[in-house]
């Protein structure tokens, strides 16, 4: 026998075998259970980065033991699946017992990565829900995920789609997939509140020694507010979840559905339904049809974060002990927020150092956006191109207040004139994106896949990866949406 062979097959093709990670918490945090198969799988997508992330062979990715491990219908030597269990509040409602319905954590790698399948089949917290997701929502994850890390926003990733001819049902009957997403946790806000609400301490406090272990271990050192280790956890994530906010906000992005239950304690953009990136610059644009409060806003995004971070604090209450050091956990959000915003900001507009007036060149450009109606993505790489090209009458054209632009254009140029052009220039192309999923561009992707015909999808998530690329030949991806975009409807139904 070959002993090279022996020893090759002996390595799993996905190492699962982490310990210490979320299965160590033990049964009062999770079920442990299969996910359920589907037939027929086949591939829909696959990220060749995280494939490398997590140190997968090209040729096993290629498998069909790999698709059927991505489907749920073969088990991984070394994993052990389970579901987890949160609450949340929905819509500032608390909505009670909710957890993974849908979603099965294959387990971990030895670095620390979770992998979880998600439309894997029921599990005893689908509550009235089939435990499946649907081809649409699983590609839009997909991209998304993949897009959001490109654009420098931290969020989970997704390794690939799987896709099945089972019917699922929603307002029509569509077709199952699995998406496998990737994140060093997937533990949410709604985590704790699930077990301060039924006055669990015992569990809250292993939950919360266990992210200050493994992700916050600077949250123990006594320099830290009152030497107070759960104050300072909830001050660390209330500050990773202000620099989220801050990345959303730039970059144009409405999550949908900020359900407490959808935030993560890393800070990551998790949960991708019905999300969008503006088109038109709308403050109050809200994504998501089932939104019928507009609750989740654009514009209201940075304060519901701050909401759910006070839904955090009252579930971390009897932890901290004290009402006013939990309240003094989140002075530093709205400062955090609005200096990482600034800088974002500053970037975008190419300006390389902080300085009076600032403030109100970014106030007043995105007044002008909103009441002129212009495409955010569009009116930024637009004015990249004019500051590295001193031809700013292409980014004049996208408003109808011509006289606006031309005295902000005054003010900005002031501003300008201080820093080096070509810094600012090349500033700006990496700061503003010329690709983003837009709705349309995934509906399109969508469209070809339900026939069949995966290109569309492979070329967008080709542009996406590579956000801030020129990408010849391929303008119209980055190009006004179509008249029909407006009338796409994405809700809470995936
Ligand atoms: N089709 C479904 N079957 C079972 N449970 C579901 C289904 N859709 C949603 N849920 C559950 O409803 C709750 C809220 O759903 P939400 O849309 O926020 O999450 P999700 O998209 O399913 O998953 P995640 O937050 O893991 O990305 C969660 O507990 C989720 O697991
Ligand atoms: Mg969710």
């Amino acid at each position: 026998m070959n002993p090279l062979a022996a020893s090759t097959a002996a390595i799993p093709p996905l190492d699962l075998t982490g310990k210490g990670g979320f299965a160590s918490l033990g049964p009062a945090f999770f079920t442990a259970l299969q996910p359920t198969p589907l037939p027929q799988p086949h591939w829909i997508g696959v990220s060749t980065d995280v494939a490398d992330l997590l140190a997968l062979d090209a040729g096993w990715m290629a498998s069909d033991e790999a698709l059927q491990v991505f489907t749920g219908n073969a088990r991984l030597p070394g994993s052990t699946p389970l579901a987890s269990v949160y609450s949340g509040h929905q819509f500032g409602v608390w909505a009670g017992q909710l957890g993974d319905g849908r979603a099965i954590l294959l387990g971990e790698t030895p670095g620390g990565l979770e992998v979880q399948l998600k439309g894997s089949g029921r599990t005893p917290y689908s509550r009235m829900g089939d435990g499946r997701a649907v081809l649409r929502s699983s590609i839009r994850e997909f991209l998304c995920s993949e897009a959001m890390h490109a654009l420098g926003v931290p969020t989970s990733r997704a390794l690939c789609v799987t896709g099945s001819p089972a019917p699922v049902r929603r307002e029509e009957i569509e077709s199952a997939a699995v998406v496998t997403r990737v994140a060093q946790s997937f533990v949410r806000f709604g985590h704790f509140e699930h077990f301060a609400a039924r006055g669990q301490v015992n569990e809250l406090r292993l939950l919360a020694d266990y992210v200050i272990d493994r992700y916050y271990p600077a949250c123990r050192s006594t320099e830290q507010p009152g030497g107070n280790a759960y104050a300072a956890l909830l001050q660390a994530v209330s500050e990773r979840t202000a620099t989220l906010m801050a990345h959303w906000q730039a970059v144009g992005f409405c999550h949908g559905v900020m359900n407490t239950d959808n935030m993560s304690i890393l800070g990551l953009t998790i949960d991708y339904g019905p999300f969008q990136f503006l088109d038109a610059f709308v403050p109050g644009h809200v994504c998501n049809h089932s939104d019928t409060q507009g609750r989740y806003a654009y514009n209201r995004q940075p304060n519901v974060a701050y909401w759910n971070l006070f839904c955090l604090a009252q579930a971390l209450l009897p932890l901290i002990g004290d009402e006013e050091q939990a309240q003094a956990a989140l002075v530093s959000y709205k400062t955090v927020f609005s200096d990482d915003f600034m800088a974002r900001m500053r970037a975008k507009l190419g300006l390389t150092a902080q300085r009076a007036g600032d403030a109100e060149l970014i106030d007043h450009i995105l007044l002008l956006l909103a009441k002129n109606g212009v495409d955010y993505t569009i009116f930024w790489r637009r004015l990249s191109h004019a500051v590295a090209q001193n031809d700013f009458e292409p980014v004049r054209d996208l408003f109808a207040d011509r006289a606006g632009w031309d005295q902000w254009l005054l003010s900005y140029s002031e501003l300008l004139a201080l820093t080096d052009k070509a810094v600012s220039a090349h500033l700006m192309l990496s700061s503003n994106p010329k690709f983003v999923l837009r709705n349309h561009l995934g509906e399109q992707a969508i469209r070809a896949a339900k026939q069949g015909d995966f290109s569309e999808l492979q070329t967008l998530q080709r542009l996406l990866q590579h956000p801030f690329d020129e990408h010849p030949g391929h303008d119209a991806w980055a190009d006004f949406p179509p008249d029909w975009a407006s009338s796409i409807e994405i809700s809470c139904s995936s």
